[in-house]
């Protein structure tokens, strides 16, 4: 059965990209901004949203998690991480004079990912921050007199007919960006054919108030059930100074036991404890193996 994707576009982004890879047979729906797409899928617009979460260089996409944690409770069913190769790109009737363009447009991520090359290369332009990389790349093609470069994706500059001038500019070699997949529903039928090579489960944490030692007896409950933490980041209530969630990554499927153990323990400690997801960690390249014939 085909389900419909919302992604952040439009045609051309690294959500996209990511979407296409773990979702290639369904028919995927470009939106605006993260909030939109988040939004077609809490309204059931869309069956599964695909936005950034994470950035290997630059961190936490916070427009993603705080409308997780402020706006939209919608389950995280799954994360694909793919590596981010940013170029530089200009409207072909500018390839020899891009060096002195004075306008430089893309998504804050891939502006903050190439911050060193920007600095020696282009410290006179101007920066506009766009809602993505392709949105970039499409304002750069319909306006030749824009004076201006995008930072975007080699897909971004075949499909809007930019000449790439200027190859990998982020700063460190290794970018990668983590994206989840956003449901109401579990979505096992159009997440079965995809490999995955492990579990995680997401959960929100709120401290008890002014409990000295509260997060250390938190990271205790998960360290001696030999939970392992792959991420744990804080991010503010915006109730007041000093309010924070604490967002923790469990390398672990929701279970009977473990998972259940910690919350309880937690609760019992005067946590609150939200599960933002227990879902798989997809991989790309992989649509499972034909059968083989018997
Ligand atoms: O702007 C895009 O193309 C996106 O999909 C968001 C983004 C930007 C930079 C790195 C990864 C994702």
């Amino acid at each position: 059965m085909s389900v419909s994707v919302g992604y952040l576009g439009p045609e051309g982004s690294f959500t996209e990209a990511a979407a296409n890879a773990v979702l290639p047979s369904h028919k995927c729906y470009p939106y605006a901004t993260i909030q939109a797409c988040m939004a077609a899928a809490a309204s059931d617009e869309v069956d599964i949203a695909v936005v950034p979460l994470e950035n290997a260089i630059e961190g936490s996409v916070n427009m993603t998690l705080d409308y997780l944690i402020h706006k939209q409770d919608i389950p995280i069913i799954g994360e694909v991480t793919v590596p981010i190769q940013q170029h530089l790109m200009v409207h072909p009737d500018n390839e020899h004079i891009w060096k002195s363009m004075n306008n430089i447009y893309s998504h804050p991520q891939a502006i903050a990912q190439c911050d060193d090359f920007i600095t020696n290369t282009f410290s006179h332009a101007n920066i506009h921050y766009m809602n993505s990389t392709s949105l970039a790349a499409k304002d750069i093609s319909e306006n030749p007199d824009m004076d201006g470069v995008a930072i975007a994706n080699a897909l971004a500059a075949k499909k809007y007919g930019l000449k790439i001038v200027q190859h990998h500019i982020h700063d460190y070699d290794n970018n990668h960006t983590r994206f989840v997949l956003l449901s109401k529903q579990e979505q096992k039928e159009a997440l079965q054919p995809v490999r995955h090579e492990k579990e995680k489960t997401t959960l929100m944490i709120t401290l008890p108030s002014d409990h000295s030692g509260a997060l250390h007896q938190v990271l205790s409950a998960f360290a001696w059930r030999k939970l392992n933490l792959s991420k744990i980041e804080s991010r503010p209530m915006k109730t007041g100074i000093g309010h924070y969630f604490f967002i923790i990554d469990v390398d672990h499927a929701m279970d009977d036991v473990l998972i259940p153990g910690v919350i309880a323990e937690l609760e019992a400690l005067g946590c609150g404890v939200r599960i933002l997801g227990s879902y798989p960690c997809l991989l790309t390249e992989t649509v499972k193996a034909k059968p083989i014939p018997e």
